[in-house]
């Protein structure tokens, strides 16, 4: 069956792995791989995100003395993860399909060359039919230097790996247009470019989960911006994964609409790299016009007010109109010095060229 996408990457959330008390839920994660096994097999590649390994390792140990938040999170993160790769690995080796584990961090999106480094891992496992099955690296990640949660982790490899589609499943059907538990709520089915969600998303996340809906509906209009179908669905359900994709009308979903416009594969780095933002370059309010318009136009000293923070050659730094609004990250060309002396002036390179500025 000729099938929409034929790169996607699929993010599983710890709820729809673990049993209410906990344990992990081997005979969901056995339905899931058969299923990813049965698009692997139709020709789909796939790249796993899968949380787990904090629930899947609560079981297992059982420490004397009261621990704090981030030594118990270490703890079952690191006997869970063992466990939950495990599990993937005799679960696909059953379908014959080598898995292979990518444990990452914040920090390892932050320089491109490291940020290539993974992207050149992944690549090659694609190429040689192996499942890359990814998530943090929470025995290191702790406090500010973590991943919001792994729905955020999820969007920087979609549009790290260029994958058409992202499908973020979690223990529910999709973005309800209200509180999930009023009957009289819907799921809203597709949602286009600029649609304010703010009003349906409650804090409420599920039990084990960490960011909750609205890290999922930030995430996904981000990387639906960079041209990335985004779909959230209940990985509860029987056979979603195979339904998603072979009868997306069918299927109960909310599907994000990507932008038609392309983005390059720099500029979905830099769009993801805000977090790493060394300070501020202030622009006037000709040069927020200006890019605001459909014009492809790169920051120049003449259009800049003032900075904020100091910076090196090659750091990102936001992008702020002159009202002070974030509206953009980028990649300076020169460091803050360079760019102090130059502000105002007319005829000097570009600050940020555009090739390495994302307008928000
Ligand atoms: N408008 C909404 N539509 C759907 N879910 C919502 C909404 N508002 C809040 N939620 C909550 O978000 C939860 C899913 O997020 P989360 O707990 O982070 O799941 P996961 O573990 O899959 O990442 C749902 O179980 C639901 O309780
Ligand atoms: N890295 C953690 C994932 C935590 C997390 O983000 O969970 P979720 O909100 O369910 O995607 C783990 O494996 O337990």
């Amino acid at each position: 069956m000729k099938q929409e996408f034929t790169r996607i990457a699929v993010k599983v959330g710890s709820n729809v792995l673990t049993r209410r008390d906990g344990t992990l839920d081997v005979t969901r994660m056995s339905a899931l791989v058969d299923q990813i096994a049965e698009l692997h097999k139709s020709g789909v590649e796939i790249i796993l995100i899968s949380s787990g390994a904090v629930a899947s390792g609560r079981s297992e140990v059982h420490p004397q003395k009261k621990l704090d938040s981030v030594d118990q999170r270490q703890l079952f993160s690191a006997v869970g993860q063992a466990k939950l790769i495990n599990r993937y690995y005799e679960l696909f080796r059953e379908h014959s399909i080598p898995v292979g584990q990518v444990l990452t961090t914040k920090e390892s999106f932050g320089t491109r060359r490291h940020y290539l480094n993974q992207k050149n891992c992944m690549t090659v496992m694609l190429e040689n039919s192996v499942i890359p099955i990814v998530n943090e690296n929470d025995t290191i990640s702790v406090s500010e230097l973590m991943f919001t949660d792994n729905d955020e982790l999820s969007g920087l490899i979609a549009s790290m790996m260029d994958a058409q589609a992202l499908i973020i499943l979690s223990n529910i059907d999709g973005i309800y247009n209200g509180s999930p538990a009023d009957p009289g709520s819907s799921v809203i089915r597709e949602i286009d470019h600029g649609k304010d969600l703010s009003n349906y998303i409650q804090a409420t996340k599920s039990s084990f989960g960490r960011g909750g809906m609205l890290t999922k509906t930030n995430i996904a209009r981000k990387v639906a911006d960079e041209g990335i179908t985004v779909i959230i669905a209940n990985g509860k359900r029987d056979h979603i994964l195979v339904d998603l994709l072979q009868h997306p009308k069918e299927t109960l979903c909310t599907r994000f609409i990507p932008s038609n416009a392309p983005v390059s594969s720099v500029k979905k780095w830099i769009a993801h790299s805000e977090g790493f933002a060394k300070g501020e370059i202030h622009i006037n309010e000709c040069a927020t016009e200006v890019l605001n318009s459909e014009k492809a136009v790169s920051i120049l000293p003449i259009g800049i007010t003032h900075i904020v923070g100091e910076f090196e050659k090659d750091d990102i730094v936001r992008i702020m109109d002159f009202q002070g609004n974030q509206v953009g990250v980028g990649k300076v060309n020169c460091d803050s010095k360079q760019v102090q002396e130059a502000i105002g002036k007319h005829g000097k390179k570009p600050v940020v060229h555009y090739d390495y500025l994302y307008i928000e």
